[in-house]
């Protein structure tokens, strides 16, 4: 499900994030520095929400993480990603996940934590932290848990229908997408694990028949 979601809207947005990609490089900026701008711009968009500004809050996050497509592009065009990029991007992701989750619970403790939306909140914040954390664990040991129902985009996505049926007026729109989502991210949890352990390669020893 995933990639057939992230690899059209990939295509989708290229035909504006190319040409800004080749726009800001030519002017001389830097791919890390749009990876740390498009962060503080989350940030500021996820206070925003925080204080109950969820239409501004939704339009400021989603303008600031779609330059998550234009940092990687930007790198590439100018011919080099670096492994640090890399890092600071994953990096970058995390903490704009975690501040925009955290400022939904803070709105909606502010509103009595309505359908109980508190806890779907923090269920999906914490299970969206170990679902990145897996698949870049599973790396590092040579595994691949390149896999699952809620990555990062489709959850920013349920996350993004969510505000803006809160900004709607909607009382229970916010909570029911939080439900959704945390359902998908423990779903995605094991889906990720249960596919890096079958990537697991078999040791000659055990893979031999015995004689
Ligand atoms: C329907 C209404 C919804 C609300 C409005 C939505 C409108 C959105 C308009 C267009 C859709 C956006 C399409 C975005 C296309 C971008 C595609 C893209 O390039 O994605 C790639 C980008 C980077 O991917 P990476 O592979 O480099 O990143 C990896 C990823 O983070 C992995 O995560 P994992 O899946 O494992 O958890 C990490 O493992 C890995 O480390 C890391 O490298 O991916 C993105 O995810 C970009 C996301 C852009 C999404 C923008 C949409 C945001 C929509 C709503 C925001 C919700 C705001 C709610 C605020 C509430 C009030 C506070
Ligand atoms: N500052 C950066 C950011 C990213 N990269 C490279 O791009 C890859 C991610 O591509 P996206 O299109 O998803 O952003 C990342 O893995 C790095 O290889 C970079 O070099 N510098
Ligand atoms: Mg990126
Ligand atoms: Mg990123």
């Amino acid at each position: 499900m995933a990639k057939i979601v992230n690899v059209p809207a990939r295509a989708v947005v290229s035909h504006v994030v190319n040409p800004t990609a080749r726009f800001l490089l030519r002017i001389g900026v830097t791919p890390n520095a749009v990876t740390v701008a498009g962060t503080v711009g989350v940030l500021i968009g996820a206070w925003l929400g925080s204080q109950g500004h969820l239409l501004w809050g939704t339009v400021v996050v989603t303008a600031c993480a779609l330059t998550d497509a234009l940092d990687g592009t930007m790198a590439r065009m100018r011919g080099g990603t670096s492994k640090f990029g890399a890092l600071l991007d994953s990096s970058m992701d995390r903490i704009a996940d975690g501040a925009v989750f955290g400022a939904v619970v803070w709105y909606l403790a502010g509103q009595g934590n309505p359908y109980g939306g508190m806890i779907a909140c923090l269920i999906s914040l914490v299970a969206g932290q170990v679902v990145s954390y897996v698949k870049a664990r599973a790396q590092s040991l040579g595994l691949n848990a390149d896999v699952g129902i809620a990555e990062r985009l489709e959850r920013l996505l349920i996350l993004g229908v969510g505000g803006l049926l809160g900004a709607a007026g909607l009382e229970w729109g916010l909570p029911a997408a939080l439900w959704v989502l945390a359902a998908l991210s423990v779903i995605t949890v094991f889906q990720r694990l249960i596919h890096a352990g079958r990537t697991e390669p078999v040791p000659p020893s055990a893979a031999e028949p015995v004689a």
